[in-house]
């Protein structure tokens, strides 16, 4: 055992816990509750610590009880012994100290003690001790047998009596070992104590402690208050919900149907990722990409050879590690993509060490083999040291050259998926309730919660009622991978689903209750739990302008962050990217994600944790955005994770460079919209406060998500262009490059100014 718990030490010590905590505290080391752990080393030194005094007490506390018991059993033999025996138990309730009265008899009554033996031992020398004068002296009175009888057996009670009393008192001494949930009412911690409330109530208020029968105590608090009754209390294990509701039984054998593989492909950004998942399914996702880079999951079927394989895509950059982790956690298969001109890069490695953990089966696709510079050598070379070693050169690892431009080597890429999905035998019931996972939820205006799961086992049907996390819903309707309306989809099939209550959290498992009554209570439950986990994890405001003297003066040990994206799988991106920043001065913790516009109870949230908040592709409403700025809580919107992640990093070293702000211009509603040749769609808006100016800069808001930032290509009022246009007037809005303006957008005008730190 390399760690054990304080109480534990004390136990073994005989000590109490408080006495042990001074101790270590003594010699520098923490305790802070008896429940904390040390290290077995740091038990080594305190037991030193006690070794003197403890081997001087220990035939003090030991052999008593033993001598005890044993003149039990010789007072029934013996006459001699048991009057020596009977000294030394009284001799002993002095040592102990239990009768410290008896410390002055001691020396007289060990004198008695060898007298008496010298007595018994002697008895038939008599003649001759007394010849020599020392039997003479030391003789009693003979006793009569009757009354020395009833001595012997008043003495043998009385010494049973002291033995059972010593025992329970060395019982009583051992402290009882409870366990209690991680918080408790006083009420409830009265029963686990075997002690009326009221009474509790009592005790605690003479410690000074003002708490009612129904006050709520956390662990610690409620350990200590048990440690005064001798009690230790230990944490219950919390249980997930979800696993004890839906606890999943073995399949039978014979239920078991073949199902497709759910294949995940991962690899270093630009490798290739996205174009060898379109040339597989001969579409073009590529191209609607921002920026280039894959920042939502998606998941399609495709059928080779009339074998269906269900692929995950997966983004690539660092910061969507998160999303990655989970593709290969629901996955049989991954694709791992090297780009034969760049090799094997750091998110090659992620990803091998993902897969691996996840227990999934490796494919090498060696992609842009088209290149000149290709080189597959050096990127099977530098895979052995990651041991993955090619089959063609004596390794288990299958390695297939490809090109996603040329198509070159895709058909054995395929080919080969099915090989291995074939060899694993891949198998699940799809005569039951389905359970799954979540690859990616949002919220659509129109549709509400939009989620995309993984059917991992199981069938799941329109109606069922389904749970993920705290969302609950009956399933209004799904869509397929290719868009089509199903009624069910089996193991391994991906779809859309419609219901939720609301955004579960991609990486969520699914579940299928019995009725819709059990969905809810679960994640009402669920729910709860949640809430209570925010109130605990709250307290004390920061901005990043000031982190770094925060930090220095090192009132700054954790820097809160409140994040929401437009989409939950950014939510995660950004939480991990973010996280990891911590470092040995400050932990940054996320204290909340979620999907959607910054609402009022978001800066409520961060206010109230000192924390600050994080958009990304998403705008405060507007109401939120006056309470924050009557709160003071730091807003800092974003397009770009990088952005976000060089701001803390920045702002954590005292580095952030003097910055431009936006200053919002005002805000207009879009009311019509009319197309004119060569101009594009003029949006007919109204300009609802503020103003909106030539040359400005815009947003385009739809339901809280940015759909469009850039800038006003011009500002019109009827057919002309203008200056200005103040709020309660119409003008005509045309964005440059940007056409797909909707009735019912709100439209933020604004312009940049430098401020000053
Ligand atoms: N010549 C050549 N170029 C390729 C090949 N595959 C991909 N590319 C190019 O490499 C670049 C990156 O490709 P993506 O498919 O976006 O890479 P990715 O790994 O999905 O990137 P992220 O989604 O940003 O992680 C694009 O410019 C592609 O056109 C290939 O086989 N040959």
């Amino acid at each position: 055992m390399s760690k054990m718990r304080i109480y534990e030490l004390a136990k073994q010590l005989g000590v109490a816990n408080k006495e042990l905590m001074e101790k270590m505290k003594s010699v520098g080391m923490e305790a802070n509750s008896h429940m904390s752990m040390i290290e077995e080393s740091d038990a080594d030194k305190i037991r030193k610590l006690y070794q003197p005094a403890q081997k001087a007490e220990e035939p003090k506390k030991e052999a008593p009880k033993q001598e005890v018991k044993e003149q039990h059993k010789g007072n029934q033999q013996k006459d001699a012994p048991k009057q020596d025996n009977r000294n030394k138990g009284e001799n002993k309730k002095a040592q102990d100290g239990k009768n410290p009265q008896n410390n002055n008899n001691q020396n007289k009554n060990n004198n008695q003690n060898k007298n008496q033996n010298n007595n018994a031992q002697n008895n038939q020398n008599q003649g001759k001790k007394d010849k020599k004068g020392k039997g003479k002296k030391d003789q009693k009175p003979r006793e009569n047998p009757l009354e020395r009888r009833r001595r012997e057996m008043e003495e043998e009670a009385a010494l049973l009596a002291e033995l059972e009393a010593l025992e329970a008192a060395e019982k009583a001494a051992e402290p009882v070992i409870k366990s209690i949930p991680a918080s408790i009412s006083v009420k409830e911690l009265a029963e686990v104590l075997g002690k009326k409330g009221s009474d509790l109530v009592m005790a605690l208020m003479k410690k000074g402690q003002m708490l009612n029968i129904n006050a709520t105590l956390d662990f610690d608090t409620a350990a200590a208050i048990a440690e005064d009754y001798n009690v230790i209390l230990e944490q219950e294990e919390e249980k997930d919900i979800l696993e004890t509701v839906f606890a999943e039984e073995e399949d039978d054998e014979k239920d078991l149907k073949e199902r497709p593989p759910v294949v995940v492909v991962m690899g270093h950004v630009d490798h290739g990722k996205t174009s060898l998942l379109d040339a597989i399914r001969h579409s073009n996702v590529t191209k609607g990409e921002a920026g280039g880079i894959t920042q939502h999951i998606g998941a399609y079927t495709v059928q080779i050879d009339g074998k269906p394989i269900t692929f995950l895509d997966t983004p690539g950059h660092e910061a969507f590690t998160a999303m990655r982790m989970r593709g290969a956690q629901i996955t049989d298969i991954a694709i791992l993509v090297v780009a034969a001109d760049d090799g094997v890069m750091p998110q090659t490695v992620e990803a091998i060490n993902h897969a691996k953990a996840a227990g999934v089966e490796i494919i090498v696709a060696i992609n842009k083999m088209d290149k000149p510079s290709a080189n597959p050598d050096r990127v099977k070379q530098e895979l052995v040291e990651y041991g993955l070693v090619a089959e063609d050169w004596g390794g288990q690892t299958i390695c297939v050259p490809v090109s996603a431009v040329t198509k070159e080597g895709l058909d054995s890429l395929l080919e080969m998926i099915i090989l291995v999905a074939e060899m694993k035998e891949l198998k699940a019931n799809p005569n039951k309730h389905a359970r799954g996972a979540i690859v990616e939820a949002q919220l659509d205006k129109g549709r509400g919660p939009v989620a995309t799961v993984l059917v991992q086992n199981g069938t799941l049907q329109v109606g069922d009622p389904i749970v993920a996390g705290a969302a609950y819903g009956k399933i209004r309707a799904m869509t397929d991978d290719k868009g089509r309306r199903v009624k069910k989809a089996g193991p391994s099939t991906p779809v859309e689903i419609l219901g939720l209550s609301e955004v579960p959290s991609a990486g969520d498992s699914f579940y299928v209750a019995e009725n819709d009554k059990q969905a809810r209570q679960v994640a009402e439950s669920i729910i709860a739990k949640n809430r209570e986990n925010m109130i605990k994890e709250t307290p004390q405001k920061v901005s990043l302008d000031d982190l770094f003297s925060q930090i220095q003066s090192g009132n700054m040990k954790e820097l809160n962050i409140v994040v929401k994206a437009d989409v939950q799988g950014s939510v995660e991106a950004v939480r991990q990217s973010l996280e990891r920043l911590s470092n040995e001065e400050v932990r940054v913790r996320i204290i909340h994600g979620g999907v959607g516009a910054i609402t009022e109870s978001d800066v409520m949230l961060a206010s109230a944790s000192n924390a600050i908040i994080i958009g990304f592709n998403v705008r405060p409403e507007p109401a939120a955005k006056a309470f924050a700025d009557e709160e003071k809580v730091d807003v800092r919107l974003y397009r770009v994770i990088y952005n976000a992640i060089e701001d803390i990093t920045a702002a954590m070293k005292g580095l952030l460079d003097p910055v431009f702000e936006e200053q919002v211009l005002g805000h207009a509603e879009v009311r019509q919209l009319f197309k004119a040749s060569g101009v594009g769609t003029i949006a007919g808006s109204y300009v609802k406060d503020g103003k909106f100016v030539r040359n400005c800069q815009v947003r385009i808001i739809r339901d809280g998500i940015v759909v469009y930032e850039g800038d006003l290509e011009s500002l019109k009022r009827f057919k002309d262009d203008v200056k200005e246009v103040a709020a309660g007037y119409e003008c005509g809005l045309v964005f440059k490059k940007f056409n797909d303006v909707k009735e019912g957008d709100w439209i933020e005008a604004y312009t940049m100014v430098e401020v000053p730190r």
